[in-house]
């Protein structure tokens, strides 16, 4: 530290120390240091100095040198009192009211306000007992008449005498186990800590994608994945729609119905309908099911919206469940990423379906509820290969899979416990650690993974009783419909629905709603349910409506499908007209005129339509559609009268055109065994095939083999199977 130094007159030290207080400007550069920095550190860096007999020698500056315990005086400096201003009545009494004016005008802001003495404005002291001025600030219509928009705290009781009976009734209704606020002994034992992992789709960020989701749709999809619908479904989320978002359609999706047998998914529909319009659906590029009907369902719903450009489509619901796969299949093509593992949908992603239609993906939520670690793990929520004791959850998956369907699919066929089964199932997958010891991690991580994707039968009961179609029938029928004026019923008034042309607005909104869903219609019969149920599984759902109308029904679907693809599937048969013209009487006279070939082929024709028919019900295991047999039995001997009718005409015309010889040949054969033209019997073979229901799906849907099968001569397959034989 450099000290003024005295030099004659001048106390100014001329030197350039970075110390100096004095030190001639410029000297340090461009960045000096100020006078008052300088002498701020300099206060800090000084040391006192003492003797060695500690007493102090040299004080530091601006110590006080008065002895410790000595009454003294402040000096009265004014500098003491820089913020203390004084103003006169008058100039308190104009800025108030000036001040005040502009508070109160909406269209002025007041800048600054900590620099002014905004204070002053409220210096009425407001006595403790005071009444509440509520109307000089709110309109009386605002605040206590019908159209009140104040907010009244909610009371569960209308007076005291209410309230004391309310506490009594839930102090004796208390239970301890129930009060999270009870404080415990701490016996040392606490629950363990849950993994990260089950946390998955609880994040902030994750909602914050959600509620971003839901902002910008008009239409919310939840999808539900059809094995558990009610374990995937967010109903903390619907009544924040309800309540919130009133305004917004929700519809359910049932996905993934491919792995549920049919009558659960239509009981599943019929049950979620009532609350909110429900539609069954298989995600798949190739297969799918309920595409036409959502399509049609949300084309709809931009009619509804007129007064937009587009509509915006949100699909929320668990991780999993399978969002981006129905955009997909709404798509026909991979626009989203798909995966097997939960979380794959990381942001949300805008898709268009059509020039009006847009599609938003959302990740998967999860709202945080008392699940398991095990059920959270067999929703499907969190990936297998990140848990960390994947066998831990082995004994629940054998606990809700049948034994019959574990054994069928891992061939173990019996267990003691879930450790036993994983050691058999290892020892039989030949997963081994070293020293032949059973790798029991990777095992349950396969048990795992087959359960997520749904490669072992499961699927949770819907409620009501099992066997009562009526009942059935009538949900089906009537769900959508109820379940809309329900919701309807239940949805708060908009806003700014004072107005009565608001008000006429939303009723023919409803009614439009209304007439949308009774147009979707979906025909169950059609899902292509993947796994092997049991009989028990495979509760036989009557369908009264097994005539054929419901079959010309079920390809309105498809054919919207096909507007969407613009592609026509060849398989489609519409039976209801096979049916008509094959029982109608009409069809004799005309059927006289035309020639016996035409006649064939008409009947070839429907018995093709027959095969099909008798295929997709044997597909489908008979699972959802029992043929009534008398109604096979009278189609096929039909048919057969009339071939045999028509093969007859053909002989006799044959027999007059062909030569004497060949005539006489033929008669020979017809006198000795009746039997037809190798045509004819081709044919009747054909319509004796078709008696056989045990072929599979493919062969007629394949056309490919079917031409194969057709084409193929029988002489050269034969040679074919001895080339290979000799090799
Ligand atoms: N069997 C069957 N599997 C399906 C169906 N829909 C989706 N999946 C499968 O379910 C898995 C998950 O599908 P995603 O579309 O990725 O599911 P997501 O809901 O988008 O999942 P997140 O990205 O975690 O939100 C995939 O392996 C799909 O193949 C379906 O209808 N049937």
């Amino acid at each position: 530290m450099v000290k003024p130094r005295f030099k004659g007159k001048s106390s100014i030290n001329p030197s350039s120390s970075s110390s100096n207080p004095d030190r001639p400007k410029g000297a340090g550069g461009n960045n000096m240091r100020d006078r008052a920095t300088i002498k701020r550190l300099n206060m800090y860096r000084q040391k006192q100095r003492c003797n060695d007999r500690g007493k102090v020698i040299k004080p530091l500056q601006f110590q006080s040198t008065v002895a410790p315990g000595t009454v003294a005086r402040v000096e009265p400096n004014i500098k003491w009192f820089t913020n203390t201003r004084v103003i006169k009545q008058s100039s308190l009494q104009k800025f108030q009211e000036e001040m005040g004016a502009i508070q109160k005008d909406p269209y002025r802001v007041v800048m600054r306000q900590s620099k002014l003495p905004m204070s002053l404005l409220h210096d009425r002291v407001k006595a403790h007992n005071s009444k509440v001025h509520i109307l000089d600030t709110e309109a009386f219509e605002t605040t206590f008449g019908p159209k009140a928009q104040r907010k009244r705290p909610s009371l569960m009781v209308g007076d005291v005498k209410d309230l004391v009976e309310q506490a009594e009734a839930s102090a004796l209704s208390y239970t301890a186990d129930n009060d999270k606020d009870l404080v415990t002994e701490d016996t040392g034992v606490r629950e363990e800590v849950r993994e990260e992992i089950f946390k998955k789709g609880q994040s902030k960020r994750i909602w914050g994608e959600l509620y971003k989701v839901i902002d910008s749709s008009d239409v919310i999809i939840q999808v539900l994945d059809a094995r558990d619908p009610m374990g995937t479904r967010s109903q903390n989320i619907e009544k924040y729609l309800k309540k919130e978002k009133s305004w917004k359609h929700l519809i359910f999706v049932l996905n993934k119905c491919d792995l549920i047998p049919t009558w659960v998914t239509k009981r599943w529909v019929a049950v979620l309908s009532q609350e909110y319009p429900t539609l069954a659906f298989h995600a798949s590029l190739t297969n799918s099911f309920g595409k036409g009907s959502l399509i049609q369902l949300l084309r709809q719903f931009g009619k509804l919206h007129t007064d937009k450009k587009q509509i915006s489509v949100g699909f929320i619901g668990y991780p999993n469940v399978g969002k981006s796969s129905v955009i997909n299949t709404l798509r026909s093509k991979k626009v989203c990423n798909v995966a097997p593992i939960a979380g794959e949908t990381k942001v949300w992603q805008y898709i268009t379906l059509m020039r009006r239609i847009f599609l938003i993906d959302c990740p998967g939520v999860v709202y945080p509820s008392e699940d398991s670690e095990s059920d959270i793990v067999l929703k499907g929520v969190v990936q297998v290969e990140k848990i960390r004791n994947p066998e831990e959850h082995i004994g629940a998956v054998l606990e809700r899979a049948k034994p019959e369907y574990i054994q069928k699919t891992y061939r173990i066929p019996t267990w003691n416990s879930p450790e036993d089964f994983l050691e058999k199932l290892a020892f039989r997958t030949g997963k081994l650690l070293k020293g032949g010891e059973p790798d029991l991690t990777t095992v349950s991580k396969m048990v795992l993974n087959d359960w997520q994707r749904g490669r072992i039968p499961f699927f949770v009961k819907p409620p009501g009783p099992e066997g009562d179609p009526e009942e059935k029938e009538l949900l089906a029928i009537e769900g959508p419909s109820e379940a809309l004026e329900k919701v309807e019923e239940e949805q708060p008034n908009d806003p700014d629905a004072t107005s009565e042309e608001h008000k006429e607005q939303q009723e023919r909104q409803k009614e439009q709603v209304k007439k949308i869903l009774t147009n979707v219609r979906q025909n169950f019969g059609k899902i292509n349910v993947a796994p092997e149920f049991s009989e028990e599984d495979l509760v036989p759902v009557e369908m009264p409506d097994l005539d054929m109308c419901d079959f010309s029904g079920s390809d309105n679907e498809d054919d919207s499908e096909e507007e969407q693809d613009g592609e026509k599937d060849e398989t489609t048969v519409e039976l209801a007209e096979g049916e008509t013209e094959s029982t109608t009487p009409q069809t004799g006279k005309a059927k006289s005129n035309k020639s016996s070939r035409e006649v064939i082929r008409e009947l070839d024709e429907k018995i093709s339509k027959y095969k099909q028919f008798l295929d997709r019900a044997k597909s489908k295991r008979f699972s959802e559609i029992r043929i009534p047999k008398a109604l096979s039995e009278k189609a096929f001997t039909d048919i057969k009268t009339k071939q045999a009718a028509a093969a007859k005409q053909e002989q006799k015309k044959a027999a007059n055109q062909k030569n004497k010889k060949r005539k006489a040949e033929e008669d020979e054969e017809s006198a000795q065994s009746y039997s037809l033209t190798s045509k004819q019997r081709r044919a009747m073979d054909r319509a004796n095939k078709t008696k056989k229901v045990g072929v599979r799906y493919y062969d007629t849907h394949n056309v490919k083999n079917k031409n194969k099968n057709r084409k193929a001569p029988a002489s050269t397959s034969e040679g074919q199977k001895a080339k290979r034989s000799k090799r």
